[in-house]
């Protein structure tokens, strides 16, 4: 019998196969995919109408990112802001942080600006505090892991104790205007996040495509290839990237060939009637008006532990970036908790945490994207006991 066998069938290296990419068109099947959750109908309409007219029209005065990329300059193919919440909105240790730095690093080149962030305008209030009880409700359903920030107690004006385990207080706002506009492949940086982060991202005006691809570990190449998967993100949708998302997956918008002009439900608040020729992306046509352009306002919980005043600063002096290990993902596992689930993947599915495992973040020089493409080189594995961070989930 084992002349039949063919040579070296033990040790010929594993083909994994190759997934085609799959369209992820309703909460379920996201569900069932992704770390990720999917509200299709998040706002009251006319809430989430205005917010897209407000947004929208602010959007003229937003920037491009821009950073150095090896030897040259290369702009975000999107326009980009940044708001911070009133402290008293956002926290319940009032106004304990100070966003002014962190507010202005969401701008990767023009880092160094000065000048006060931009509160959120009282639509995005709004919108916030309704998003801000969707996350929690989601995350107390869900599994946390350990590196997760712990959360805090508030009690309401009946004196009802409510465990917070997240709150938005920041927003980053995009606009694209037509199909070519995009954002790349990317994961989001940790710097204020920290590990684990859920990021709650609300889409108005055209619908655009949400692509997720994981990136595979290196130590589970061979045994497993990484499956895109597309998510028709709609006017009004909420996708909650929980925990995990930023670690394992890339995420990305990309450019389309063409697209269905969004023709809004609702007219212009009257402040705006006047002008709503004026408003990117907007033309009139015999339907009504209609817009090209999608807003994406990503909720953000900048963790107390992770405030800018304790960013290790690299040797050009500019604080460094966090990022995840996302192909060397995991420190060396416990001995003797190895995955049991048979798929390679004990994280799947809704947020079963692998808690033998310890993921890995490092601090890295930035100024490259900012100083001519010339930083200091520096990687430093995050510590997270030797640098005081915490309250986690926990145990470590
Ligand atoms: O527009 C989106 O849905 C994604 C935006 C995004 O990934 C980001 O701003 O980091
Ligand atoms: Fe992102």
């Amino acid at each position: 019998m084992t002349l039949l066998r063919p040579p070296n069938s033990k040790e010929a290296p594993k083909k994994s196969a190759q997934l085609p990419p799959l369209t992820l068109g309703t909460p379920i099947l996201v569900e069932e995919h992704t770390p990720c959750t999917y509200h299709p109908s998040i706002l009251p309409p006319e809430l989430a109408c205005r917010l897209f007219y407000t947004m929208l029209s602010m959007s003229d005065g937003w920037q491009r990112n821009k950073w150095w990329l090896f030897d040259r300059v290369v702009e975000s193919p999107h326009r980009t802001s940044f708001f911070v919440r009133r402290p008293e909105q956002a926290s319940a240790e009032k106004g304990s942080l100070d966003m002014q730095e962190a507010a202005q690093y969401w701008y990767a080149y023009n880092g160094r600006t000065t000048g006060p962030p931009d509160p959120f305008p009282p639509a995005l209030e709004e919108a916030c505090q309704i998003i801000e009880r969707v996350v929690n409700a989601e995350m107390h359903k869900r599994q946390r892991y350990p590196l997760e920030w712990a959360g805090e107690v508030d009690h309401d004006e009946n004196g009802t104790a409510d465990h917070v385990l997240w709150r938005a207080n920041v927003a980053a706002s995009n606009c694209y205007e037509g199909a070519k506009e995009s954002v790349g492949p990317h994961s989001d940086q940790l710097t204020y996040l920290g590990p684990y982060p859920t990021i709650a991202s609300l889409s108005l005006g055209t619908s655009r495509m949400f692509r997720l691809r994981e990136v595979i570990p290196t130590g589970e190449k061979d045994e497993r290839s990484a499956r895109t998967f597309n998510v028709p993100l709609t006017h009004n949708s909420l996708m909650i990237m929980h925990s995990s998302t930023q670690e394992r997956y890339k995420h990305s918008i990309p450019p389309q060939s063409s697209l269905d002009l969004f023709y809004p439900p609702f007219p212009p608040p009257p402040e705006l009637r006047n002008d709503v020729d004026k408003l990117p992306g907007f033309r009139s046509s015999a339907r009504g008006d209609a817009s090209n352009a999608r807003i994406n306002v990503t909720f953000r919980f900048y963790r107390p532990d992770f405030r800018a005043q304790t960013t290790p600063r690299c040797k050009c002096g500019v604080p460094c970036i966090l990022r995840p290990d996302m192909k060397n993902r995991y420190t060396a596992p416990l001995p003797g908790k190895h995955d049991s689930s048979g798929t390679g993947d004990a994280e799947a599915g809704s947020g079963g945490a692998r808690r033998d495992m310890v993921a890995k973040y490092w601090w890295t020089c930035y100024a490259g994207a900012q100083n001519d493409g010339k930083g200091c080189g520096l990687w430093r594995v995050m510590d997270v006991k030797a640098e005081g961070r915490g309250p986690f989930v926990g145990p470590l």
